[in-house]
């Protein structure tokens, strides 16, 4: 058996597979989110430890013999910065992906002449470099005492071994990767006042990168000795998790953030809309994506707002909307974070433009689910060329599971979509396909394996939904750039 971990924003999750490849059970442990200031996003590195091994009792609840799994994988948030001392202690809480303080360090990073060209990506808030560039300035004392970066499946790997390792996909998402070669540039890190021995040695995803601990093994209820395998950015995960391995394909998802993403046979930087070109988890390939920093994060914003029992219950109500109470909703922009692509602008907000009296919170749900949806044609556009190669898209992430929005979705980018099985956990999915390839598997072999897109769910673009998105897209895209002016720097 293999066990893929997920280091997700909003929970931990686990997945195993059993000897013949297939899903035998998953279990999950809600985490949350601290934003101790406007623009702060941040968890601390011991409850993710914490969720982990509830989610592992979890497991063993369902008769899981978690002492038979062979090897284990791990997919995590990208970008997030945890920060250790000599002694590996955690220095502070990590600073996560969504989180906008750094704005200043990202434009000190772009003045440097020579950034763009080594990076082959915008400096944006959510990356790693700005973040310790932030920390410099703000907290210098904790600056001087970081031994170790590492990113938040990597510390996970290293509670588990005591092995300070990351793979070539997360490492490309902290600016400090020449991600053409694969390997840490000197030149990027020193931009951010940081040296080589304070970062973990890079594998590829799919090799070993350490065996678990008898202590960590004991505290999970796993076997001492196990290889764990480098593992992957939980969109890179997702990537093998819905069986994509090949150049032009790809895959829509929608987590707590929004990401539509595409395989390439080279690093093709395109960073003019914030695009990300990063290495790809499995050797020899990379990738394009599109990020939106609050996607499922804005369905559940809403549902708390507006007083829905749960996100289940705020789809069943806007689904409910007749086609007209669907076009007489306000517009909303999603922008509750800032956004990446395609405005990398961090200071954007969220907005609802077109409220009247007689509109029911449905309707206002309505809105966000849309605009959101916008935000993701919008990350579409951006990809443009590359985007094109791929026909038909995955559906991954926790938002696949409402079909009404996957309908939506597919009308509003012209594409069919599809919903792999065990699409809402494409990531745990992958991170457990990775501990198989660690054993010898190919990526070809653990990609087709069973659970990928045959039993697969399809939604086709409806031409009238489509004829009623367009304007209402058109409005939105106005309203952004109406608006653009008025969205000043937050004070962090
Ligand atoms: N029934 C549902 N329909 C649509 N979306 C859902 C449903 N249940 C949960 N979600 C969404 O799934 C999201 C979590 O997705 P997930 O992929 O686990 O995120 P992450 O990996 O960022 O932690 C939640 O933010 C929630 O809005
Ligand atoms: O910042 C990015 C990618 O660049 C995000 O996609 C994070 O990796 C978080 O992912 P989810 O928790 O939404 O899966």
């Amino acid at each position: 058996m293999f066990l893929g971990i997920d280091a997700g924003t909003s929970s931990i999750k686990v997945l195993v597979l059993d000897d013949a490849h297939r899903v035998v059970a998953s279990a999950d442990t809600p985490l949350e989110l601290q934003r101790p200031h406007p623009l702060w996003s941040e968890q601390h590195p011991e409850d993710w430890w914490t969720a982990l091994t509830l989610a592992m009792q979890r497991l063993r609840d369902q008769g899981v013999d978690t002492r038979a799994i062979q090897a284990v994988g791990y997919s995590g948030q990208m970008h997030g910065a945890v920060l250790l001392d000599a002694a590996g202690g955690v220095l502070r809480p990590a600073i996560l992906w969504n989180d906008g303080r750094s704005g200043a360090a990202c434009e000190a990073l772009m003045r440097q002449p020579s950034f763009l060209a080594a990076s082959g990506n915008l400096a944006m808030p959510g990356f790693t470099a700005p973040k310790l560039m932030w920390l410099r300035e703000q907290e210098p004392d904790v600056f001087a005492r970081v031994a170790t970066v590492l990113l938040p499946k990597d510390w996970l790997r290293w509670r588990m071994s005591g092995e300070r390792v990351s793979d070539m996909s997360d490492a490309s998402g902290t600016l400090w990767l020449d991600i053409a070669r694969r390997a840490w540039s000197d030149d990027l890190l020193q931009m951010s006042g940081l040296r080589r021995e304070q970062m973990p040695r890079l594998v590829e995803g799919n090799a070993v990168a350490g065996q678990l601990t008898p202590k960590a093994a004991q505290e999970l209820g796993l076997t001492a000795g196990i290889p764990l395998a480098g593992g992957a950015g939980d969109n890179a995960a997702s990537a093998v998790g819905v069986g994509a391995s090949r150049v032009g394909e790809g895959f829509v998802s929608l987590g707590t953030s929004g990401v539509i993403f595409c395989i390439s046979a080279a690093h093709q930087p395109n960073p003019a809309q914030g695009l990300h070109a990063f290495a790809h988890a499995l050797p020899g390939l990379w990738h394009g994506m599109s990020v939106m920093l609050s996607a499922a994060s804005a369905i559940d914003w809403a549902q708390r707002t507006l007083g829905f029992a749960s996100v289940a219950a705020l789809f069943a109500a806007v689904e409910a909307l007749s086609p007209a109470q669907q076009d007489e909703s306000p517009l909303f922009l999603p922008y509750l974070s800032g956004e990446r692509t395609p405005h990398n602008n961090p200071h954007a907000s969220a907005v609802w433009m077109g409220l009247r009296h007689g509109q029911s919170n449905a309707q206002m749900a309505y809105a966000v689910v849309e605009g959101v949806s916008f935000g993701l044609m919008d990350g579409a556009s951006a990809m443009g060329a590359t985007f094109d190669a791929a026909r038909e898209l995955a559906l991954t992430g926790g938002g696949s599971r409402s079909a009404f929005w996957a309908t939506l979705l597919a009308s509003g980018l012209d594409r069919p979509l599809f919903l792999p099985e065990h699409g809402d956990v494409g990531a745990a999915l992958g991170a457990a396909r990775l501990a198989w390839m660690a054993l010898g598997a190919t990526p070809q072999e653990a990609c087709a394996a069973p659970g990928a897109a045959d039993s697969a769910r399809r939604f086709a673009p409806q031409a009238a939904l489509r004829e009623r998105l367009l304007p209402r897209h058109q409005r939105h895209q106005r309203l952004y750039r109406a608006l653009r002016e008025e969205f000043v720097p937050a004070a962090d």
